[in-house]
């Protein structure tokens, strides 16, 4: 039986579109200014600078360069770890200051409040930071839905597409993988955590259904069908 739901963000509660077209351009227009301010005064800032020069083997103390490599991570849609925690410090301006809101889609909004009020426990599991997903859901064209969710897991548990995080995940947890169910849009990502023994439903909210033995849904209000199926 499914006592925990895990959900994914992008594709999943919310489309790729704000993600790519929203959220990713306003850290473009915004990371330049916002590390020149804060590289020498915001420890946060400087340790995820340090990690951004070890990976990319830019001097630490050439900030442009950082600067650059950050950019071209940011086009290319690179899941790194210092990057989405810079991602998610640049967006918190930007909630703030009212120019963001989180875009959840209105049918996982309406059905994680109902999983939450039916006793289900809701966690989030992005590449995005955990400061980055309380933001999105907490400054949400639905409202704040932090209220429903029990706890956030970023990459800092592993990639996606390891099981090994998911079972980082479980262990954290402390529940068995057959009471989890992950929701997903990428079927990398859902053969991960099955091989971790959880249950999956792959998110395909646009285009043909595809063809395979995988529980799939158009929507939350499908998910909950299966939910109930269960
Ligand atoms: C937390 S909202 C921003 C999401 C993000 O930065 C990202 O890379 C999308 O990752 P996901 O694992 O949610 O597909
Ligand atoms: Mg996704």
């Amino acid at each position: 039986m499914i006592r925990v739901v895990l959900t994914d963000i992008e594709g999943t509660t919310s489309s790729i579109s704000f993600v790519h077209d929203v959220l990713f351009p306003y850290a473009s227009k915004h990371l330049p200014e916002f590390i020149r301010t804060n590289h020498h005064t915001t420890p946060a800032v400087a340790e995820q600078l340090a990690l951004v020069a070890e990976k990319s083997g830019v001097d630490s103390k050439d900030v442009e360069g950082l600067i650059d490599v950050l950019q071209a991570w940011i086009s290319e849609d690179r899941k790194e770890g210092p990057l989405k925690a810079l991602q998610g410090m640049v967006w918190e301006q930007g909630y703030h200051s009212g120019e963001l809101k989180g875009d959840i889609y209105p049918d996982a909004a309406d059905y994680l409040q109902r999983w939450h009020d039916r006793g289900l426990r809701l966690f989030v599991y992005s590449s995005g930071s955990v400061k980055a997903q309380k933001l999105i859901f907490g400054f949400s064209n639905e409202g704040d839905f932090t209220p429903f969710f029990s706890g956030y897991f970023d990459t800092g548990v592993g990639g996606k597409k390891e099981a090994q995080s998911y079972r980082n995940i479980l262990a954290e947890l402390g529940v068995e993988p057959a009471t989890v169910l992950f929701l997903s849009d990428v079927e990398a990502e859902l053969s991960a955590a099955e091989e971790a023994g959880l249950k999956t439903v792959w998110l395909v909210r646009d285009g043909e259904l595809p063809d395979t033995g995988r529980p799939v849904a158009r929507d939350f209000a499908e998910v909950d069908a299966l939910l109930r199926k269960r």
